[in-house]
């Protein structure tokens, strides 16, 4: 493992590590983690901490009947960031700051470079960064909906070096590690494809956490994609730490893409949600590869969704496959309008004007089509 090169990585601590009762935090298994962040600083290597647990260090606040409320999870949460921003500050004795995001912050372009500029100012001032979901504003268009692909999005946003998942398994197994006992750990993946994603099974199953060893997967994708190493290690035993430290590899190690997407491409690919879709003619989709500009409204079979000028909207051949993501140039009003076959006239005028319907500068062609 070359450890050499990490000038910034990434931690993401998950609920059951610092919340491991639900009876409010803990820092029982954090003093390792947080030692772990203080040697990586004192080698040169900025941490930016991203940290579950607000909602299992505040759910012991609320009736336990009301904990399936939507409302009363938020209040959880929001309870709870306090209790668990002051047990991780109370570790180190430099600043440490809260950093709340939701997918809202993140898909938003000019928010994302915000976001980047902050932690880029932090880090540069030696403050510790510890980002969590904003749960109190959340809502099901706006949320990530775990911290296991919040980090490898914020990872992506600071241009890390490395993102190291904690978990409370040694890492990736072939199987469920607690349902069969010969499964075997994945020490080393060099390609995320659909038998990887077989092997982590379905959602978290713990209650509280919201992740699973899927979203893991998930977020390893969306990270070496962006060049970034990604460890899933065991969070629970110093060693993994001590041996991250020497350099070595104490779980499952997801190998950086050597030719990473630009960086533009991979905010369009992995952080930007889109808003709505057109679907378009089968016999047009090859030319898409070919410059956007061909994507006329003759091509357009259907518009879906509601998105203005600048939202991220998914352009999909009629016969399903997702072809690309790309920035609209026209709202979902107007394409409605000039895709209508009895405006055609008015539309090639209107577009021969207005110009071609997708940015050809925030466009990620989409490989699985
Ligand atoms: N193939 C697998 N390898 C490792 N863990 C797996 C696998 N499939 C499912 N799991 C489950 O995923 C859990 C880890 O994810 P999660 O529940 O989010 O906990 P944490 O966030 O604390 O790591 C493991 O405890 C295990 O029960
Ligand atoms: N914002 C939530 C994050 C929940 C979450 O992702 O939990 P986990 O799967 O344990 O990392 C909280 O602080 O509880």
């Amino acid at each position: 493992m070359n450890r050499s090169n990490w000038k910034r990585i990434v931690v993401k601590v998950g609920s059951a590590l610092i919340a491991p009762n639900r009876q409010g935090c803990s820092s029982h298994y954090l003093l390792s983690i947080a030692q772990f962040i203080v040697r990586c600083r004192m080698q040169g290597i900025q941490v930016v901490l991203v940290s579950s647990g607000s909602v299992a260090a505040g759910a012991h606040i609320f009736p336990e009947e009301t904990k399936k409320n939507i409302a009363i999870k938020k209040a959880m949460a929001a309870a709870g960031q306090t209790e668990m921003m002051a047990t991780w500050d109370k570790l180190f004795d430099f600043p440490s700051a809260q950093v709340l995001l939701t997918h809202a912050d993140l898909r938003d372009r000019e928010r994302y470079v915000s976001i980047r500029e902050t932690l880029d100012s932090l880090l540069d001032h030696g403050v510790l960064p510890i980002v969590n979901e904003n749960d109190t504003v959340t809502t099901d268009k706006l949320k990530v909906g775990d911290n296991d692909n919040l980090s490898a999005m914020v990872a992506a946003a600071a241009d890390a070096d490395a993102l190291v998942i904690c978990s409370d398994v040694d890492g990736l197994y072939d199987k469920n590690p607690h349902k069969h006992d010969d499964a075997k750990l994945l020490s080393w993946v060099d390609k995320i494809d659909e038998s990887i994603y077989a092997m982590a099974g379905g959602a978290a199953e713990d209650g509280v956490g919201t992740g699973g060893m899927r979203t893991k997967v998930e977020a390893a994708e969306k990270a070496v994609s962006h060049g970034i190493d990604t460890f899933i290690i065991n969070g629970f035993t110093e060693l993994s730490f001590n041996l991250m430290l020497e350099g070595q590899n104490p779980g499952t190690h997801f190998q950086a893409h050597e030719k990473p997407m630009k960086e533009n491409v991979h905010w369009m690919t992995h952080t930007s949600n889109a808003q709505g879709e057109v679907v378009i003619k089968e016999a047009f989709s090859d030319p898409l590869d070919e410059g956007v500009e061909s994507l006329t409204s003759s091509e357009i079979l259907d518009v879906k969704g509601e998105f203005s000028v600048g939202d991220t909207i998914l352009v999909r051949r009629e016969d399903g496959v997702k072809l690309a993501k790309a920035k609209s140039n026209y709202s979902s009003c107007l394409l409605n309008f000039i895709a209508n076959e009895g405006n055609q006239k008015f539309a090639s005028e209107f577009e021969e004007k207005t110009g071609p319907i997708i940015s050809e500068q925030h466009i990620a062609v989409l490989e699985n089509k």
